[in-house]
């Protein structure tokens, strides 16, 4: 009884000096400007979670300066840092002394498995070294040729919803994130595995539909207190818990872990099948034999090959399923995101709109397919996805946990200090892009301005050795695919007074799914 009640009290204390006394009186970081701190439980994370995607970071930047100290769950300290020489150190000269945080790799790590987002330091240096070159330039021009087999499979489906009403050249309202998500995922799943999921036309594919039901019913926060359970990330992606999921059923609140795990198991026996098949073509290729395969699981297949004799570090066949997975999970709804946002500021500004047009219509004189060289050149279009990358980041923040106590651009920032990125804040800081910065102005990029910072003044992608290793090729996929729907169709708001609703989820997405009038152009 006396242990009990001497536990409690100890428990009483504890609780006390971390939720009140701690972030209140004797953190460093108390004399960081911030919002007043809030609940002693959950502090600002409620705040947080109703705003829309990094949209509260920026109000609280725009009001308490560079560098804002807020309060997360259980008296967390956090730190919100802006600043180019804050962003230099986390992500390029000390990157190793701030990884991401546990919870945000078990969340990322369950749905991608053991890939380039759940490892750092020597480990993904080198994991990255052996991916690289699947993703180099010559790859990339290799594979553009690819994504128009499915970009025209979502032209004839626009035509057809188009045509096959009673007054065509009125057009038609559609929802263009589902189909932009339809696409990419039939994209990423060519040129990562040389799949066909064919999510355009047959919503009952396999892995399409793994996908569609993997995010629909768990919310992200329930799904990062599961992630926090010791060996539940291990659990949930095992054989195991996928014969038993049912159990899930007999706690309401995570019924829906059920589905999300045949979804996980679904895919990973896809991406095994897939790799056997990878596998025994790598087995059977001869110089003789025609072309090499280029999607980047047979490079990377025939890059372990090699590599076994080469060096000591090679993907193993599991490790090869993860990447492909973290490829597909981090390559589809992000970009599917970029082309929804770029055409709903074209549908509002038709001007930019028909300057794209006019841009890219005589290269659809020469050819339906323009490869890598030509949409390299098509400044226009580069200047607009840039822009609206910018706008509407697509991964609006992203954190970072100090591995170590340290200063950072001058704070004194202690170990365990959990580090928000705020991407949307930084792309449309006012002291680099002027008073105009929440503005769509795609010519800004043809005269950058002074202050502009090609590392730090537009972090959609990050920078150092965790940047997303899939830039270049979301440009040229974002690129081709809004080429060709611009050259075929014009895109204008649905209804008088609409405005772009951004949800509060990891990805920036249209809550609404973007529901956009689409006419056809007279070609
Ligand atoms: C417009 C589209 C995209 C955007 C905005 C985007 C954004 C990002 C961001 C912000 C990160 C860093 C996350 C962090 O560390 O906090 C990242 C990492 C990553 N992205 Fe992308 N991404 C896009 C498309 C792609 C594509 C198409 C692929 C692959 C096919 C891809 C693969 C990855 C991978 C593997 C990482 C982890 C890199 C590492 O840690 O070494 N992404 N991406």
């Amino acid at each position: 009884m006396l242990i009990l009640s001497l536990c409690a009290v100890s428990c009483l204390f504890y609780s006390v000096y971390r939720l009140i006394v701690y972030p209140r009186y004797l953190s460093p970081l108390r004399v960081v400007p911030g919002p007043p701190l809030a609940g002693f439980l959950l502090g600002h994370f409620p705040q947080i979670l109703q705003s829309q995607a990094g949209a509260i970071q920026k109000e609280w930047i725009d009001k308490y300066g560079p560098a804002v100290r807020t309060v997360g769950p259980l008296g967390q300290d956090r730190l919100i840092l802006l600043r180019p020489k804050a962003l230099h150190k986390i992500f390029v000269s000390d990157w190793v002394d701030y990884p991401r945080p546990k919870v945000m790799t078990a969340v990322l790590g369950l749905a991608t498995g053991h890939g380039l987002f759940t490892v750092t330091g020597t480990e993904h240096k080198q994991m990255r070294k052996a991916i690289n070159p699947a993703f180099s330039i010559i790859n990339l021009i290799a594979q553009a040729d690819m994504y128009y087999d499915s970009i025209e499979i979502l032209v004839n489906v626009f035509k057809n919803k188009l045509t096959k009403q009673p007054y065509p050249s009125q057009g038609r309202v559609i929802h263009i994130f589902e189909w932009m998500n339809k696409v990419t995922l039939d994209i990423i799943c060519d040129a990562a595995f040389g799949y066909k999921s064919n999510a355009l036309l047959d919503p009952d594919n396999e892995l399409a539909a793994a996908y569609a039901q993997l995010g629909i019913e768990l919310n992200i926060a329930k799904l990062a207190e599961l992630a926090r359970i010791p060996g539940m990330v291990t659990f949930l992606s095992s054989d195991l818990c996928h014969k038993c999921r049912r159990m899930f059923r007999l706690f309401p609140p995570i019924a829906s872990v059920e589905s999300f795990v045949d979804s996980l198991y679904r895919l990973r026996r896809v991406a095994k099948q897939l790799l056997a098949e990878k596998m025994a073509e790598a087995d059977a290729d001869t110089d003789d034999k025609g072309p090499m395969k280029k999607d980047i699981m047979s490079l990377l297949v025939r890059a372990s090959r090699r590599d076994k004799t080469e060096s000591g570090y090679r993907l193993s066949d599991d490790a090869l399923i993860d990447q492909v997975l973290t490829f597909l999970g981090a390559g589809h709804e992000t970009v599917a995101s970029g082309i929804s946002w770029t055409l709903w500021l074209l549908a509002n500004d038709p001007r930019a709109q028909s300057k794209v047009r006019d841009e890219v219509s005589p290269v659809f004189l020469h050819t339906d397919r323009p490869d890598y060289r030509v949409l390299k050149d098509l400044k226009f279009l580069d200047c607009v996805i840039m822009e609206s990358l910018r706008l509407f980041s697509p991964a609006p923040t992203t954190r970072r946990v100090a591995a170590k106590s340290d200063w950072i651009d001058g704070i004194y920032v202690p170990k365990g200090t959990q580090l928000s990125i705020p991407i949307r804040a930084i792309n449309t800081n006012p002291n680099v892009w002027g008073p105009d910065a929440e503005v769509f102005r795609p010519e800004r990029w043809l005269d950058l301005p002074k202050a502009y910072d090609p590392n730090f003044s537009v972090m959609s992608f990050i920078a150092g050795p965790h940047a997303c290793i899939g830039k270049t090729m979301s440009i040229l996929e974002m690129k081709a695919v809004i080429a060709t729907m611009v050259v075929n169709f014009e895109f204008a708001p649905a209804y008088a007074g609409q405005v772009a609703v951004p949800n509060s989820a990891i990805t920036m997405k249209p809550a609404d799914n973007l529901p956009l009038l689409v006419r056809l152009v007279a070609r």
